[in-house]
Parts: C-alpha cells; structure tokens; sequence
C-alpha cells in the first residue's frame, strides 16, 4: 500500500487531469468563484480526512492546485492514485 510507484504504474493509471512534477502529481482546476473553490477544498479535506491521506492545496481567488505525494514513502503511492481519484470525482460533482 505505501510501496512507491513506477513511472509505468502513474502511466497506467491515466491520471488525465494529474500531471507528475518531480515525485508528486498535481491538477489544477478553476471553479467559477471564490466559495465554489472553497467548497471543493471543504469536500477534499472531508475525503482527505478519511484516508488519512492530505493534498498540498495551493488556493488562489478560484483557482485551486492540489499536489499530492506520499510524505512517509517520498514519493508516489497508490494513496496519491486513489485521492486523486476521489478529488476528480468532487470536482465533477
Ligand atoms: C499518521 C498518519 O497516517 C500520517 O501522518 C499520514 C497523514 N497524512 C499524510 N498525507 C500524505 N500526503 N503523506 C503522508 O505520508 C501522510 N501521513
């Protein structure tokens, strides 16, 4: 669960919206205002919180960066693949 990623596993795990800086993956997405972008990170932190597993959140007017990586591990888990997933499935909603 906390082994690191390949480079082919992040591959495979078309993470489309996710894109790999160094050993984190990070999506930036623009809502269309300050309380929407809010509401998204209230909804990541309820998920975050429940894997107890917490993005770098990056807020900007209604912009919103999310960067993930497994502290413990340095670097990419499957826990990084699943909130990622999570958070795609907040913002489509
Ligand atoms: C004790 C607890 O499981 C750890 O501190 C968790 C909490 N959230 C975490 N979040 C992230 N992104 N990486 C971690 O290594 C991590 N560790």
């Amino acid at each position: 669960m906390t082994e690191l990623l390949t480079d082919r596993d992040i591959e495979d795990a078309r993470l489309t919206e996710w894109t790999v800086v160094e050993k984190s993956i990070t999506r930036i997405v623009e809502l269309t205002s300050f309380r929407a972008a809010i509401e998204v990170v209230n909804r990541v932190a309820d998920a975050a919180e429940e894997a107890d597993h917490h993005p770098d959140i990056d807020i900007r007017w209604r912009t919103l960066a999310f960067t993930l990586s497994t502290h413990s591990a340095g670097g990419l888990t499957q826990k990084d693949v699943d909130l990622a997933r999570r958070i795609d499935a907040l913002i489509a909603n």
